[in-house]
C-alpha cells in the first residue's frame, strides 16, 4: 500500500522540475537520480505485476534520460528474475553519461533487447520510457507508430515520469493531431505535475504515484499549483448545532430560466438545497413552473421586481442573453451579496466591458464557473486555446475578473485572483451530461450562503460535486447515463460524510 504524502499534492511546472533536478543533481554523485528513478519504477512495476511475474515485461526506452530511467528499471526487473525485454529507440544525439551507463548495465545483464514490437505479445506489463519532460514536439515516425500500437494492448501500462506525448505543464497532447501514451499508471519523479491531472492528463496518466528520489523537501520551490483535497476546505466543515434555524444557513436565489429553460435554475436550486442552504428561491425571467413537484421546498418567484437583499445570488442558469437578463445581472453585480456567475451570465460579462468592470470592482465574494467555451468568451479567445493551457486560462480569468474562477471540465482548475491555483481531482465522465454544471453552481451558492469564503466555497463545491459523481459510479449509477438530477442527493451524502469524518 502506497500512502500519498501531503507534498505529493504540490504541482510543479517543467521549469521548476528542471531547477529541482539541477540542484539535486549537483549535490549527488553522478547517476544517483537515475538509479533511484529506476529503482522506484521497478518497485512499482513489481507491484503492478503482482502474481503475473511469469509474463514478460516490455520496456520502451527513448533517446533521452527518460529512456535511461527505463533501462535502469529493465536491469532491476531482470535482477528480480523478470523476463524484461527492451525496445530501445535511440535518437541522433549522443546519450547523456547516465543514460549511456544505464544502457551498458542493461547490455551487460540479462535484459533482452528487441528491434520491433512483436505482434500478439502477451505482456504482464508495458513500461513507457520513451519521453519525459524533455519532449518538445509532437511524436512522429517510429515513435508515433509505436505509441499507436500500444492502444491495442490490454495489459497495464506504466509511464515513467509522464506519459510520452503529453505536455506535463498543461495536460494537452502535444501537437495538432498529436498522440500520447495512454498509461494505466504513472510514476512522477521529483514531484507531481499539473499536466497529469487536467485536460487529457487524467486519461493518459491513469493512477499517479510520486517519487521524490530522495530530494530534500526544504530545497523545493513553492508549487505552481496544488491538487485539491478535502483538507483545503476542512476548516469550514462544521457539524450543525442543535439550537439553529433556517435563517442561519442563508438564502440562495437562483436567477435564470428564460422561456423554455426553467430546468437549469431548478437543478441549481436543488443543488443549493441539498448542500444545506436555509431557503432556496428560483427567480425566473419568464413565466415558468409555479413549483418543482420533486422538490416543492423551492420557492418560485418572477425575477423582475424580486428583492434580492443580501441573499446569495446564483446568476445565469438558463438565463439567456436578453436585455432583462443584462439588467438583472447588472443589479446582482452592484449588490453586496455573495455572487456566483454561471453560464449565460459569464457570456454576458465577456461581451460587456462595463459588466466586467462592475464585477472586478466588487468587494463581496464572487465565484465564476465557466466551461471552456464560456471561459473563451471571457478572454476573447477560442475554447481550443483555453483547453491548450487550462491553468494559464483560469489564472487570466481570475486576474481580469478579480473573482475566484472554476474552469470546468476534466480536472477543473480553480484559480484565485492572487494567482493561487488548484486542480480538482474528483469526478468522472458521468458529469459530461446536461445540467451537471447547473447543479455545481447551486452547490457553490449554498456554501457561499453558509458563509464560506469564495475560495473555499469553490474548492469545496468542485470537490464535493466530483466526489458525488464518483459515489454514484461506485453504486453502478453511471458514468454512462448518469443524470444531473441524481447529483444533489449524492453530494449531500458526501458533505455529511466529510463533516462527520473531518469536521472541526
Ligand atoms: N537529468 C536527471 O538527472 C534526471 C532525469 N530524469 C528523467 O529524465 C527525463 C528528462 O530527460 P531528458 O531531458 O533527456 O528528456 P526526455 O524526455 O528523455 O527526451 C529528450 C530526448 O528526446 C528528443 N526528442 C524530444 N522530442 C522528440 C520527438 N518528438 N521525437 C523524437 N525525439 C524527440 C530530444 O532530442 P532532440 O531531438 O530534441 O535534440 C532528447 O534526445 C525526465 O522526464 C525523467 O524521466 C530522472 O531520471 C531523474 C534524474
Ligand atoms: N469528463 C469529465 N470529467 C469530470 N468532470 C466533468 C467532465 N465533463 C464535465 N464535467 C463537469 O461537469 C460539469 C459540466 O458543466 P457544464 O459544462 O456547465 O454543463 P451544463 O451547462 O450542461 O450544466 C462541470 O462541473 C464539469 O467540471
Ligand atoms: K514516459
Amino acid at each position: 500500500m502506497h500512502d500519498n504524502a501531503p507534498m505529493d499534492n504540490d504541482l510543479y511546472t517543467v521549469a521548476q522540475l528542471r531547477a529541482i533536478e539541477q540542484s539535486a543533481y549537483a549535490a549527488l554523485p553522478p547517476g544517483t537520480l537515475m538509479r533511484r528513478a529506476g529503482e522506484a519504477a521497478a518497485r512499482f512495476a513489481l507491484e503492478l505485476l503482482g502474481g503475473r511475474r511469469d509474463r514478460p515485461v516490455l520496456v520502451l526506452a527513448g533517446p533521452g534520460n527518460n529512456g535511461g530511467d527505463a533501462l535502469e528499471l529493465a536491469s532491476n526487473l531482470a535482477d528480480a528474475g523478470i523476463d524484461a525485454l527492451v525496445l530501445h529507440l535511440p535518437g541522433q544525439r549522443e546519450a547523456s553519461d547516465e543514460t549511456a551507463s544505464a544502457h551498458e548495465r542493461a547490455r551487460d545483464g540479462t535484459v533482452g533487447f528487441i528491434d520491433m514490437l512483436p505482434p500478439g505479445g502477451d505482456w504482464g506489463l508495458v513500461v513507457d520510457g520513451l519521453f519525459g519532460i524533455g519532449l518538445t514536439r509532437a511524436l512522429d515516425g517510429q515513435y508515433r507508430d509505436l505509441v499507436a500500437a500500444l492502444d491495442a494492448l490490454r495489459c497495464p501500462i506504466l509511464a515513467l515520469d509522464v506519459p510520452s506525448g503529453l505536455d506535463a505543464d498543461t495536460g494537452a497532447v502535444i501537437g495538432p493531431d498529436g498522440i500520447a501514451v495512454r498509461a494505466t499508471h504513472t510514476i512522477s519523479f521529483l514531484g507531481n505535475k499539473p499536466g497529469l491531472h487536467t485536460a487529457d492528463g487524467r486519461d493518459h496518466a491513469g493512477q499517479v504515484r510520486v517519487d521524490w528520489l530522495g530530494v530534500d523537501p526544504a530545497q523545493l520551490p513553492s508549487p505552481a499549483a496544488r491538487l485539491g483535497s478535502a483538507e483545503l476546505f476542512a476548516q469550514r466543515l462544521r457539524p450543525r448545532r442543535h439550537n439553529t434555524h433556517k435563517g442561519i444557513f442563508g438564502d440562495v436565489v437562483v436567477i435564470g430560466g428564460a422561456h423554455g429553460m426553467a430546468g437549469a435554475p431548478v437543478l441549481a436550486a436543488r443543488g443549493a438545497m441539498y448542500l444545506g442552504a436555509g431557503r432556496t428561491f428560483a427567480a425566473l425571467l419568464d413565466p415558468g413552473p409555479g413549483y418543482d413537484s420533486v422538490q416543492p421546498e423551492i420557492m418560485f418567484r418572477p425575477a423582475d421586481g424580486f428583492e434580492f437583499g443580501k441573499r446569495t445570488l446564483v446568476v445565469g442558469p438558463g438565463m439567456g442573453g436578453s436585455a432583462a437578463a443584462m439588467r438583472l445581472l447588472a443589479t446582482a453585480l452592484d449588490s453586496d451579496s455573495p455572487l456566483l456567475l454561471d453560464a449565460d451570465a459569464i457570456t454576458l460579462v465577456g461581451a460587456s466591458p462595463d459588466l466586467l468592470s462592475r464585477l472586478a470592482q466588487r468587494s463581496a465574494p464572487a465565484v465564476l464557473t465557466p466551461h471552456p467555451l464560456e471561459g473563451a468568451r471571457l478572454l476573447g479567445t477560442t475554447a481550443a486555446a483555453v483547453q491548450a493551457d487550462r491553468l494559464a486560462a483560469a489564472r487570466e480569468m481570475a486576474l481580469r475578473t478579480r473573482a475566484t474562477v472554476i474552469l470546468k471540465g476534466s480536472g477543473s482548475v480553480i484559480a484565485h485572483p492572487d494567482g493561487s491555483m488548484v486542480i480538482n481531482p474528483t469526478g468522472n465522465a458521468g458529469l459530461a451530461t446536461a445540467g451537471s454544471g447547473d447543479v455545481l453552481a447551486g452547490m457553490c451558492g449554498a456554501l457561499l450562503a453558509q458563509g464560506w469564503p469564495a475560495w473555499e466555497a469553490a474548492l469545496g463545491a468542485a470537490w464535493i460535486h466530483g466526489a458525488a459523481a464518483d459515489l454514484l459510479v461506485a453504486h453502478g449509477i453511471g458514468p454512462i447515463g448518469m443524470t444531473a438530477g441524481e447529483l444533489p442527493a449524492a453530494a449531500r451524502a458526501v458533505l455529511n460524510m466529510l463533516v462527520n469524518e473531518t469536521g472541526v
